[in-house]
């Protein structure tokens, strides 16, 4: 029997805050055409939320069981305690998966993730089929990853190993040079001047010959996105990480979350007016979570990354449910959490 070809292919999904995953697994499940599919979500923050709107989708292909959280960790720091165990869950089922998506946290780094396929346990049943990296477009476009030169330099005569001066552009460079295919996403909220610019920034940061495409919410022929047949795992050395020498390991704080409880609001027009002020005076990477809205049976989500939001009323609230909304902020560490809250609150 060929080994290789009975391996399960599982699909790394990676990419900054909001760059689009979730809405690319969505279109995935939404796709997959009566493949047998498992979903597994890992999220910054205490309270997920892309499992719950993964979860509530309403497909048939994508049943609450085969959709498995990972929530407060992040993936590439937990996977002997979190994600050995869950694939070794997933694969003694009755009836396994035929493909996995496995959509990481938007701040983990990829590289330990695929470094984890090369455990025995893993390695003789599941291949990593590809690693795909999401960009948010407009924010590589606004200079969201970029360095400041003077910054740089100035810290880098203190301390010579030192390679950016913004803990973002790290992660994200970390991301994309892991990925097999990168999906440049919002093209939407782009001209073909700065689809050009953002393209050429991309190519500029991968360290070999990678495909990319382009895609609004995602929207991408499941032939592109899955069936690369890598085995990335057999290929670490083709992606440099800024974490190689420390084997993966780095410090979590950089960046950090809290969630808001929102009572039942009236309407969300002022609530939705006040975030935005929020997220702008304060620098907010990412917002999402749910309201309750009086009179209406549907909750709204919210999403928004950096200063667009989006909102969308999608499923009912449970009768057994609490009609609270909350909200999970992510910014960088030491953000004014308090100032931000009272912003919120009005
Ligand atoms: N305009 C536009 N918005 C998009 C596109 N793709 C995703 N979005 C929106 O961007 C927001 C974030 O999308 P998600 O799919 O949740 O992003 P994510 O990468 O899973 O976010 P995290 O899990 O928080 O890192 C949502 O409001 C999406 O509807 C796109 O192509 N164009």
């Amino acid at each position: 029997m060929n080994l290789q070809a009975a391996k399960i292919p599982t699909t790394i999904i990676t990419g900054f805050l909001g760059a689009g995953k979730t809405t690319l697994v969505r279109h995935i499940l939404e796709n997959a055409g009566g493949r047998r599919l498992a979903v597994i979500v890992n999220e910054f923050g205490s309270r997920g939320v892309d499992g719950e709107i993964l979860q509530n989708c309403g497909l048939e292909n994508c049943p609450e069981t085969d959709i498995v959280e990972l929530a407060n960790g992040c993936l590439c720091c937990t996977v002997a305690d979190d994600f050995v165990p869950t694939i070794e869950a997933l694969m003694d089922r009755p009836n396994p998966p035929e493909y996995i998506l496995i959509e990481t946290s938007g701040l983990a780094l990829p590289k330990p993730l695929i470094k984890a396929f090369g455990w025995p346990s893993i390695r003789s049943r599941l291949t990593v089929d590809g690693v795909i990296a999401v960009v948010d477009g407009p924010a590589v476009a606004a200079g969201r990853f970029a360095d400041d030169p003077e910054d740089v330099a100035r810290q880098r005569a203190a301390d010579s190993s030192l390679d950016h001066d913004n803990p973002l552009a790290e992660v994200y460079e970390d991301q994309i040079r892991a990925a097999d295919l990168v999906v440049l996403n919002k093209t939407d909220l782009m001209d073909a001047e700065t689809l050009k610019r953002v393209t050429g920034m991309i190519q500029d940061s991968l360290p070999r010959a990678v495909k990319l495409v382009t895609a609004t919410d995602g929207k991408l022929d499941l032939d592109v996105l899955l069936g690369l047949a890598v085995a990335a795992e057999d290929d670490l050395a083709a992606r440099p990480s800024h974490h190689d020498a420390e084997d993966g390991e780095h410090e979590h704080d950089d960046f950090e979350s809290f969630v808001v409880r929102v009572p039942e609001l009236n309407a969300p027009e002022g609530l939705l007016t006040r975030l935005a002020a929020a997220v702008a005076a304060h620098d907010v990477l990412r917002v999402k979570g749910f309201l309750a809205v009086r009179a209406k049976p549907l909750r709204l989500e919210i999403q928004g990354v950096g200063s667009r939001f989006r909102q969308n009323f999608t499923r009912a609230w449970a009768l057994d449910e609490v009609r609270d909304g909350h909200l999970v902020v992510i910014g960088r560490s030491g953000m004014d959490r308090a100032g931000i809250e009272a912003m919120i609150a009005g």
